[in-house]
């Protein structure tokens, strides 16, 4: 017998048959029409279904008068298969299979169709799967989405002082244009609040904004954040391939904050997307089009990167179409009041401490300092004014240990064998007492110790302190 079945003539001749009447067993029915679509041959289970209680009386017809709903006209005219396909009949679903016919020679001479199980109900298992799959997927999408919205309207942006309303008035007028902006401010001054404020006001505020930080993500892996990733290009995470920022944001906003710190290959690569509209995805030949608008973010002083000759003046020119500054809050401090009662609130949120608020001698403590981390850092020290105080009234005690250079470090004196050592030791101490003023964030470190935040970043590393 095992002889036999490594006769492969005689084993495809029984494949045949053996599938042929199995499905004619287990199935509800079979039919096979000429390359006309008349029937030749209809088994007498099927005949009967519809109404014909001898199979011989319908040989020769079309296939349609017999079985309304048949396409096994198409089968014929086509030459496809239809492999599954659910069929209405008047006396239920049926759920079939419809195979063309071919000769000898590979001509096209008929049709053969089953119907392999009529209870549509057998499916159901695999239709729930399928319904539930689908359900999640909307869901996941829907969330996705809203992640994508804005977070923030020019009602978030706290401020009335004349800096703070020539400010919005500018914004509002950007947000119904659709050129590059620039927004140019210091750390924390508001500027991811009010790229989203623009977003919101702009035509298109039904479209995702995606925001890209330049700053957070390694230099490796930033090309693939922008322009995705084509499936099988990499083995490893990206193997099922990423869909790219610049094609998530189609029709909306890409934010592309710390601009400053884009590398020098991918400002070319920028500047390409930015002239022709155009990409493709790494390990894609692809050409990909999407229709967003920019909206860049700098807090380190762009023009004079480029005089450097650390940024493309090229790209430099083309995201600067608009332009807005920030101020920094320093220079806003009549909006001090205002900006430290939305704090208190947001920060208080339904806690059942109630509203906090500030003696006018806390303000004026507030007021005294230059807030080089702006906005952010004042949320920063309320939030832990509020953490340590008794009562919801803050007094100028509550904020004044949180505010101006931190104190000198207690305990290990400085012992070091070296002077590299002895520095070594120095800088440590000083970047973590300045990391924990501004509670990990980098940036404001930064600008705290008054160097740029890539070497804030690197001289992190070297020590091995991580910023939170
Ligand atoms: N005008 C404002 N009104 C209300 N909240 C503000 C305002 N400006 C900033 N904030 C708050 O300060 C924090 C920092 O703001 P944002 O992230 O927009 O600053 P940024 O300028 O983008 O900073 P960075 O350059 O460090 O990214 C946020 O918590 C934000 O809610």
């Amino acid at each position: 017998m095992s002889e036999r079945l490594g006769d492969y003539g005689s084993v495809r001749h029984w494949a045949i048959q053996s599938l042929f009447e199995s499905l004619e067993d287990y199935s509800e029915g079979t039919v096979i029409v000429d390359a006309g679509a008349r029937i030749v041959w209809i088994n007498a289970r099927y005949a009967d279904r519809f109404g014909f209680a001898d199979p011989n009386a319908v040989i020769g017809r079309p296939v349609e008068e017999v079985i309304p709903n048949s396409q096994m006209r198409e089968v014929v005219t086509t030459g496809r298969p239809m492999l599954l396909d659910i069929m209405q009949t008047r006396q239920g679903t049926l759920v079939v299979t419809r195979l063309p016919l071919k000769d000898d020679q590979g001509r096209l001479v008929g049709a053969i169709g089953f119907a392999l199980f009529d209870e549509i109900q057998t499916m159901s298992p695999l239709l729930a799967k399928f319904a539930r799959l689908n359900e999640e997927l909307a869901a996941t999408r829907e969330s996705l989405a809203q992640a994508r919205r804005a977070k923030y309207t020019f009602d978030s942006f706290i401020g009335s002082s004349e800096a703070a309303l020539a400010l919005k008035r500018q914004a509002e007028r950007a947000a119904q244009m659709d050129s590059s902006l620039l927004l140019l401010g210091e750390t924390g001054t508001g500027k991811e609040v009010l790229a989203h404020a623009i977003h919101a006001a702009s035509r298109r505020a039904h479209k995702p904004l995606v925001t890209i930080n330049m700053a957070a993500i390694p230099e490796t892996l930033l090309e693939a954040e922008f322009f995705g990733v084509a499936a099988g290009a990499y083995t490893g995470a990206d193997r099922k391939g990423r869909v790219g920022k610049f094609q998530l944001a189609d029709g909306g906003t890409l934010f592309l904050d710390e601009i400053g710190d884009l590398p020098p290959a991918l400002q070319a690569k920028l500047l390409r997307v930015l002239q022709d509209k155009e990409f493709e995805a790494l390990g894609s030949n692809k050409v990909l089009q999407s229709d967003v608008r920019i909206i860049a973010a700098t807090s380190v002083k762009l023009a004079e990167k480029v005089e450097r000759g650390e940024f493309r003046a090229d790209l430099f020119y083309r995201l600067n179409v608009l332009a807005i500054e920030l101020p920094p809050l320093r220079e806003r401090l009549s909006d001090l009041a205002e900006l430290c009662e939305a704090l208190l609130d947001e920060l208080a949120g339904s806690s059942a401490a109630g509203r906090y608020r500030l003696s006018h001698a806390a303000l004026a403590r507030l007021a005294d300092y230059d807030w080089p981390g702006n906005v952010r850092e004042l949320r920063n020290i309320l939030e832990r004014a509020i953490m340590l105080a008794d009562t919801t009234l803050l007094d100028a005690d509550d904020v004044a240990p949180l505010l101006g250079p931190a104190r000198p470090p207690r305990g290990e004196p400085v012992v070091a064998s070296s002077h590299q050592a002895a520095m070594a030791q120095f800088e440590t101490q000083l970047l973590r007492e300045a990391l924990a003023a501004c509670d990990g964030h980098v940036p404001s470190a930064a600008a705290r110790l008054g160097i740029g935040r890539a070497t804030l970043y690197k001289k992190l590393a070297a020590l091995g302190i991580a910023p939170r």
